[in-house]
C-alpha cells in the first residue's frame, strides 16, 4: 500500500538540528544556545544518523492507522481550519503572533489565520487526553472542531457521538439558587426529570457546594459556579467529554473528587478531552497528552515526557529566548510520528458535526 506524503511543509529548520547535532554547543552562527539543551538525554546523536538529505527529518513515513470505527472515540484526519478576519484593524497590525500568522491578505481588508493546520490523532475509548499549548495556539479551535461548532477547512474530524463541551452545555442562571441550577442544567442537558433527580446527589457531591445549594447563584464565587458547571456537565455520562479550562479554579480537594468522576467516565468506555495550561492537572489526570503549536500538532504521546518538552519550549520564550525555543520545537517535532488515516474497509465513522 502507498502512504501519500502529507502535504503541509513543518514548521522547522533542519539544517539547524544538524548544526547542533555536530557542532555541540558552539555559537558558529551566533546562535544563543543554552547548554542544557544540548544535553537532556534527547538524543541529538540520533538525528545526525538521519538521512535528511535525500527527504524531511518528519513526516517522511507516516504511521498508518487502519481503524476500525466501533474501536475509537474519536479521529482527527488531516483537519484545518482558517478563520477569515478583517485585517484593517490596528489591533492586528500591531499583534506580533497574529501579524506573523497572518498569511494571505485578501483584497479589501480581509486576511486569512490559520487557527488550525492539518492535524490528525486517532483517539480510543477509555483515554483522557490532555490538550496543551501555548496562547493562541488553537487548543479552543480543536475542540471547537470535535463538537462540529465549527466545521474544518480541510480535512475531517470524526466522532462516534456529540462530545459534550462543558461550559458550554450546562449555562448558569444567575438568579436562580444552585439547586435550582442544577435541576434546569440536568434538563437542559436532555436528562428526564427522573433522571435529573436521580443524579443531583452526585451532582451536589462532585461539586462540593453543599452548603451552598440554596444561594442564588450571583452569590457564588466565579471558582465555585464553575465547579457546579462542571458537575453538573458531567451529570449526563457523556461518550466524549471535553473540558476547557474549567478545573483551573478548583482547589485540591475539588481536583480530586474531580479526578475521580473523570476515571468513572473513563471506565464506562468515553473519553474526556481536558485543555489546560495547568501541566500539574494535566500531568495529574491525562494518559496522553497533545501539544498544539502555531495551530501544528507538535507532540502527542507521554504526559510526562511532552510536559518537560513544552515547560522547556515555555520557560525559554518567557525568558526571550526565541532560537533556544525554536530548537525546542524542531527537536520535539522530530520524534512525532505523524499519522495517516485509513478506515477498516466498508467502514466510515460519522462527522463530528453529525455525530448524534
Ligand atoms: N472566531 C475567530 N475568528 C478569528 N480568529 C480566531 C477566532 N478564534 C480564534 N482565532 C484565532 O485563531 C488562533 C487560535 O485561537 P484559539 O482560541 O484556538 O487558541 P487557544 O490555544 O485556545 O488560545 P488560549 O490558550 O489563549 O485560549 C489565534 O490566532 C486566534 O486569534
Amino acid at each position: 500500500m502507498s502512504v501519500p506524503t502529507p502535504s503541509y511543509t513543518p514548521n522547522y529548520t533542519p539544517r539547524r538540528a544538524n548544526w547542533l547535532a555536530s557542532n555541540g554547543t558552539k555559537t558558529a552562527e551566533g546562535l544563543d544556545v543554552d547548554p542544557e539543551i544540548l544535553d537532556d538525554g534527547f538524543g541529538f546523536d540520533e538525528i545526525e544518523e538521519i538521512p535528511w538529505d535525500d527527504q524531511p527529518l518528519t513526516h517522511s513515513a507516516p504511521v498508518v492507522e487502519t481503524i476500525d470505527p466501533k474501536k475509537i472515540a474519536v479521529a482527527v484526519d488531516g483537519a484545518s481550519k482558517t478563520y477569515r478576519v478583517r485585517s484593517s484593524s490596528e489591533h492586528l497590525k500591531t499583534q506580533n503572533r497574529v501579524g506573523r500568522r497572518i498569511q494571505r491578505v485578501l483584497g479589501s481588508g480581509w486576511a486569512e489565520i490559520p487557527a488550525v493546520e492539518e492535524v490528525s490523532f486517532v483517539v480510543r475509548r477509555g483515554e483522557t487526553v490532555g490538550v496543551i499549548g501555548t496562547n493562541g495556539s488553537g487548543k479552543s479551535t480543536l475542540m471547537k472542531l470535535l463538537t462540529g461548532k465549527i466545521r474544518p477547512t480541510s480535512g475531517d474530524v470524526y466522532a462516534t457521538s456529540t462530545p459534550v463541551m462543558l461550559g458550554v452545555n450546562a449555562a448558569l442562571v444567575r438568579t436562580i439558587s444552585g439547586r435550582e441550577n442544577i435541576k434546569l442544567g440536568c434538563l437542559a442537558m436532555g436528562l428526564t426529570p427522573k433522571e435529573a433527580d436521580d443524579r443531583f446527589d452526585m451532582i451536589v457531591e462532585i461539586s462540593g457546594l453543599q452548603d451552598a445549594l440554596d444561594m442564588p447563584l450571583r452569590a457564588y464565587s466565579s471558582g465555585m459556579a464553575s465547579r457546579l458547571q462542571f458537575a453538573i456537565a458531567t451529570a449526563v455520562d457523556p461518550d466524549i467529554l471535553l473540558i476547557d479550562e474549567a478545573l483551573n479554579t478548583g482547589d485540591a480537594q475539588f481536583r480530586a473528587r474531580t479526578k475521580k468522576r473523570l476515571d468513572e467516565v473513563r471506565a464506562q468506555a468515553g473519553c474526556v478531552f481536558l485543555v489546560s495550561h495547568s501541566l500539574g492537572t494535566i500531568k495529574q489526570m491525562c494518559t496522553r497528552v497533545i501539544w498544539v503549536e502555531q495551530g501544528r500538532l507538535l507532540a502527542d504521546g507521554d504526559p510526562e515526557w511532552v510536559c518537560a518538552q513544552y515547560e522547556e519550549y515555555t520557560d525559554h520564550k518567557a525568558n526571550d529566548r526565541v532560537r533556544s525555543a525554536q530548537i525546542v520545537y524542531d527537536r520535539t517535532l522530530l520524534k512525532l510520528s505523524p499519522v495517516h488515516i485509513e478506515f477498516t474497509e466498508g467502514t466510515r465513522p460519522t462527522e463530528a458535526s453529525q455525530a448524534r
